[in-house]
């Protein structure tokens, strides 16, 4: 059995105003595994990804994580706007305390990483959306995260910023072996992005389908047009339109 990196036991959400988001969430994700979640708008999603941060706690059942080494993209790149690129990307560590040359060589390391080199000195206004979220992956990358938390990072990109970022996100996965949980309301970018897509049924919130994505670390063009990619898509279409019903 390969050793769980998050395990989300019974887990059910009631906000204060009464809103139950989640109900019964029984999820397991292993070290390393790059899951990706699909659900109808309001499901929970996001509020699952805030429970495994330890942002919230959940009103009964139990969330345990196996690291404290944690990365969190949102879609909002939120970076400081009188900050330059490196000084963004070395917020958390600074906020770490962590040593200046440790840091110095990280954010180096980081910036190569997400292809940022040369772009140092730019203010966030000087950079495309795509860049901006460039940025914000960099500086997540500065804290050796183990388990990365997407929140749709992508979605306001256009496709084809959407399609190169989703590639080097997959670069960086197949090199470091985070643990990946990544919300998307798309349904290519889950089945490419993924090795396993979770579905969930509109909120309150649990888990109605599971999908091994049988495509290896190598993807690319030809993985998207390939018959087993539409197969698979559809067959996961199918499952959220039953969410929807
Ligand atoms: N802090 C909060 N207080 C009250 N209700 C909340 C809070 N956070 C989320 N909710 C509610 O819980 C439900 C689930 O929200 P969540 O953002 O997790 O859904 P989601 O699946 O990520 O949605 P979307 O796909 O639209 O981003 C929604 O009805 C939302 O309004």
């Amino acid at each position: 059995m390969p050793e769980s990196q998050v395990v989300f036991d019974s887990v059910s959400m009631a906000f204060p105003g009464g809103t139950v988001a989640l109900d019964g969430v029984d999820l397991t994700v292993a070290r390393g595994e790059f899951v990706a979640l699909l659900g109808p708008s309001g499901c929970g999603k996001s509020t699952l990804l805030r429970l495994a941060s330890g942002l919230e706690t959940a009103t009964s059942g139990s969330t345990r994580v196996a690291t404290r080494q944690i990365g969190y993209v949102f879609q909002d790149a939120t970076l400081l706007p009188w900050r330059t690129v490196r000084q963004n990307v070395a917020l958390f560590a600074e906020l770490d305390h962590l040593d200046r040359a440790e840091t110095a060589s990280r954010v180096d390391d980081a910036l190569g990483r997400v292809g940022l080199a040369g772009f140092e000195k730019h203010r966030p206004h000087q950079l495309s959306g795509g860049m901006r979220m460039r940025v914000s992956l960099a500086r997540s990358l500065v804290n050796q995260p183990e388990l990365f938390l997407f929140d749709e990072p992508f979605g306001a990109l256009d496709e084809f910023t959407r399609e190169r970022l989703n590639d080097d996100v997959r670069a960086l996965w197949v090199r470091e072996r985070f643990t990946g949980l990544f919300v998307t309301h798309s349904i290519p970018e889950a089945v490419y992005m993924a090795t396993r897509v979770v579905v969930m049924g509109a909120r309150p919130g649990r888990v109605i389908g599971e999908f091994e994505v049988p495509f290896g670390d190598a993807r690319d063009e030809h993985t998207r047009y390939s018959p087993e990619f539409a197969e698979l898509a559809n067959a996961i279409s199918d499952c959220l339109k039953g969410a929807m019903a």
